[in-house]
């Protein structure tokens, strides 16, 4: 067995196709749409990554309440301090770098059009 995807519902496709290809380099691996169903679905991957990221894009939706119970989904990263920079150069919702207590792991948040936290972690 192993880990396919994460999906999540975006308001707005297109500003999410652009934030994830921009802040991350997401590349699109295959777009869905239904249009007699009203949503479409676009899977998004990283170079040398199966892993996906799954948009679903329901037509005309309100806002979503993402509500407390979502944390984050979490990307590792070589380039940290580069990125971060870049991020926040671009206007990105970028918070300061984060450690555990006792940890030297190092970690930001980067928020996502729909108010999706996407965490960043330096790799080792
Ligand atoms: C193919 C696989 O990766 C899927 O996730 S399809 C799941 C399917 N999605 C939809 O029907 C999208 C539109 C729907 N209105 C929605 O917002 O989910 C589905 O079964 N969705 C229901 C669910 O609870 O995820
Ligand atoms: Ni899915």
């Amino acid at each position: 067995m192993k880990m396919l995807h994460t999906c999540i519902r975006v308001q707005h496709l297109d500003k999410s196709l652009a934030f994830y290809k921009e802040a991350f380099g997401f590349k699109e691996k295959k777009m869905l749409d239904y249009p007699e169903h009203k949503f479409s679905i676009v899977y998004l991957g990283l170079e040398n990554d199966d892993y996906e990221l799954e948009l679903t894009y329901n037509y005309d939706h309100e806002p979503y309440n993402i509500g407390d119970g979502y944390g984050h989904i979490a990307l590792g990263v070589d380039e940290f301090e580069e990125l971060h920079d870049k991020q926040v150069a671009a206007g990105f919702t970028v918070t300061d770098y984060k450690g555990l207590p006792d940890s030297s792991v190092r970690y930001y948040f980067v928020t996502d059009p729909d108010g999706y936290k996407i965490e960043v972690i330096q790799n080792k």
